[in-house]
C-alpha cells in the first residue's frame, strides 16, 4: 500500500517525533517552529491521562493521544505498553486520577462510554466485538439501537463498503471469517454514523492480504471525515497509512510524529519495527 492521501494538505499539522518530555508538542502547546494546532486542538484528545484499572497501580503515566478530524491515528508499542489501556481511557472505560479527554473543544473525561456512544464516537474492541449467534444484518441493526431515524442508507454504506456483508447479510456473525467478522464489527460501529471511530487491533489474526483490504477500507472511512483512532500490532503497515503514529512504552508516549516520520526514524525502526 503506499503512503497515506492526507498527509501533503495537512501537512502543517504534522508534528516532529519528540521525546515524553516533549509531549507537550503533541497537543498543540508546542512553542516554536512552523506546525500550529488547529484551533482549540485536536478534535479528539485523551491528555497527559495517568491512570489504571480499579486499585491496581497505574497502567497508564502521562499519555497523550489524539486525533483531527477524517485523520488516522495509530497507537503503535510492545506487548502490554498500554495501548488499549489507552484505547479505553479515551473511551471512558477507566476512571484516570490526572488527565482530561476532549472531542470537539468539550471536555468529556466525566462521560461514560454511553454517553460518549451518544457524543459521536464508537468503539470497536479487541475481542467479543460481535453478536455471533445473530445474522450479519442484525449485528448491524443493533450498531443502530441508539439511533431513533430511518438507519437504511447508513446500512446501504456498510454494505457498499464491505460487499460481502451484504452476501451474507442472513448469516449467523459466528460463520463467518476472522476478517469478515472484522468487517461485521467495523460495520455495526460505524450504523451509529460516529464522528470518531475507535479500533482495537481491528487486523487481529487476519492474513496479510486481508489486512491490507481491511486498512484500504479505513482509508476510506477516513476520507467521509470520520477520525480514525487505532491500535495495531502490524505497526509498520498500520504506520503507512497513519497521519499520525504514537509509540507508547510502558503506558507513555516514547514517539510520536507523522507515521512517515515513525517509519524513516532509526531508533523506532530498530526497537519497534524489526529494523
Ligand atoms: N482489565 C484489566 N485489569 C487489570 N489490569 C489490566 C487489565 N487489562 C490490562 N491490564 C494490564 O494493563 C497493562 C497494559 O495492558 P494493555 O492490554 O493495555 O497493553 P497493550 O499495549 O494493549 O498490550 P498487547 O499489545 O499485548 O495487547 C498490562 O500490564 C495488563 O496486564
Amino acid at each position: 500500500m503506499s503512503g497515506n492521501p492526507y498527509q501533503d494538505d495537512r501537512g502543517n499539522r504534522d508534528l516532529s517525533i519528540t521525546n515524553p518530555k516533549g509531549i507537550g508538542e503533541i497537543d498543540g502547546t508546542r512553542k516554536s517552529g512552523a506546525a500550529r494546532p488547529a484551533p482549540g486542538g485536536p478534535f479528539l484528545i485523551g491528555e497527559a491521562m495517568t491512570g489504571g484499572y480499579g486499585r491496581g497501580a497505574d497502567i497508564l503515566h502521562g499519555c497523550t493521544i489524539a486525533v483531527e478530524k477524517g485523520q488516522i491515528a495509530v497507537i503503535v508499542g510492545p506487548n502490554g505498553a498500554g495501548k488499549s489501556t489507552a484505547m479505553k481511557a479515551v473511551f471512558g472505560m477507566l476512571d484516570l486520577r490526572a488527565g482530561h479527554v476532549r472531542l470537539d473543544g468539550e471536555d468529556i473525561t466525566a462521560l461514560t462510554p454511553q454517553a460518549r456512544v451518544a457524543k459521536g464516537m464508537a468503539f470497536v474492541p479487541q475481542t467479543n466485538n460481535i453478536f455471533t449467534s445473530l445474522t450479519v444484518q442484525e449485528n448491524l441493526e443493533m450498531g443502530a439501537f441508539l439511533r431513533d431515524d430511518d438507519f437504511r442508507g447508513t446500512m446501504e454504506q456498510v454494505f457498499e463498503l464491505f460487499p460481502i456483508l451484504r452476501d451474507k447479510r442472513r448469516q449467523p456473525a459466528g460463520e463467518l471469517s476472522g476478517g469478515q467478522r472484522q468487517q461485521v464489527a467495523v460495520g455495526r460501529a460505524l450504523m451509529t454514523r460516529p464522528k470518531v471511530l475507535m479500533l482495537d487491533e481491528p487486523t487481529a489474526g487476519v492474513s496479510p492480504i486481508v489486512m491490507d483490504e481491511l486498512f484500504d477500507r479505513i482509508i476510506e472511512v477516513a476520507r467521509t471525515g470520520i477520525s480514525i483512532l487505532m491500535v495495531e500490532q502490524n505497526a509498520r503497515q498500520a504506520l503507512e497509512i497513519a497521519d499520525k503514529g504514537y509509540v507508547l512504552v510502558q503506558g507513555g508516549n516514547a514517539f510520536a510524529g507523522t507515521g512517515k516520520e515513525l517509519l524513516a526514524d532509526a531508533e523506532v525502526r530498530r526497537s519497534f519495527l524489526g529494523g
